[in-house]
């Protein structure tokens, strides 16, 4: 779609920079939102700027005790503030439930499969995994599902980039790993996948396997330039996910998934919080309109503490 037939009347951009985390999955994603932009806009002449973040220095310490999904957004977003660069390019999975009132999510491109993969070198499957085989996460949200449903494994902690998790699995510190099936399948490691779990078995994370891209607030022009690019029914399904995440949780780190899907025009939203230890898990469902998203999400989030969620998180410490 060239920029004339988009009905567009500033003029098209002559330069875009986008600021992004420089591990491969970081890269990946914002060349592919650059490939994306250049298909759009042929003249202009879009540049990447890479940082690293405290999120990716600090690889020793569980994220939620160190400050969160927050670490790996802020300095992109300083890049932004201080004109070094005009987009940031985000797994919508790492962006905290509240951003600043200076930013905005510009566009949420279509999603991929947003579900989680199980990763092994020795079994097909988690039900094929014997009692007291160890599964590696580092997520409050698997883990507790895992527990669930998988009551005879064991869960150990495990973090770092993607490659760096699989060279763990390899090295036999883990009999399989469960990471998100999107990551893979950007890195082409698509063929690592032994199997991807069905969200009755792992709900996905609010903004799972979906991209977004942010932009100052006042940038009206990069607002138009990116509109092209948002899919609306990723973007409603994301605004569902992240409204009961932002109800129950704020940007800490709990164990709650939330995961919603278009179907015949309907938005439904399924959505979980648990103790880690997968003793209790609260489930609810929501069904509604797409252009109610929020109020979904918000929705879902009140049958949920009507359950006991406060309680339960408030357990949690
Ligand atoms: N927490 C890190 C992270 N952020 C986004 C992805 C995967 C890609 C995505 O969900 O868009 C991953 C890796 C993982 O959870 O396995």
């Amino acid at each position: 779609m060239s920029v004339a037939q988009s009905g567009s009347t500033s003029a098209a951009p002559e330069r875009i920079v986008i600021a992004t985390r420089e591990s491969r999955l970081a890269l990946w994603q914002a060349e592919h939102v650059k490939a994306r932009l250049e298909a759009l806009y042929p003249s202009c002449q879009v540049e990447l700027l890479g940082m690293t973040t405290r999120g990716d220095q600090i690889l020793d310490r569980p994220l939620a005790k160190v400050g969160g999904k927050g670490l790996f957004v802020k300095e992109l977003e300083t890049a932004l503030l201080d004109g070094r660069a005009d987009i940031a390019v985000h797994s919508m999975k790492d962006v905290p439930m509240e951003m600043g009132e200076d930013f905005t999510l510009a566009c949420i491109s279509e999603r991929e499969v947003p579900l989680d993969a199980f990763v092994s070198n020795r079994y097909d499957s988690l039900a094929d995994m014997p009692p007291g085989t160890v599964v590696g996460t580092s997520s409050l949200r698997r883990e507790s599902q895992l527990h669930a449903h998988y009551p005879f494994l064991g869960v150990t902690s495990l973090r770092g980039n993607l490659d760096t998790r699989l060279r763990k699995l390899d090295e036999g510190q883990y009999d399989a790993i469960i990471l998100a099936a999107a990551g893979l399948t950007r890195l082409g490691l698509g063929s690592r996948i032994r199997g991807v779990l069905p969200a009755e078995t792992s709900l996905p994370a609010a903004g799972q396997g979906a991209l977004g891209i942010e932009c100052l607030a006042g940038r009206q022009d990069l607002l138009q330039w990116l509109a092209p690019l948002n899919d609306p029914d990723t973007s409603a399904c994301v605004r569902a996910e992240r409204a009961v995440a932002r109800a129950l949780a704020g940007s800490c780190e709990v164990p709650l998934g939330a995961y919603a899907e278009v179907k015949d025009g309907q938005l439904w939203l399924r959505g979980f919080v648990a103790r880690p230890d997968g003793s209790e898990i609260l489930r609810a469902e929501q069904c509604g309109a797409p252009a109610d998203a929020e109020a979904l999400g918000v929705a879902l989030a009140v049958s949920l503490r009507e359950q006991g969620a406060e309680a339960l998180l408030a357990s949690l410490g």
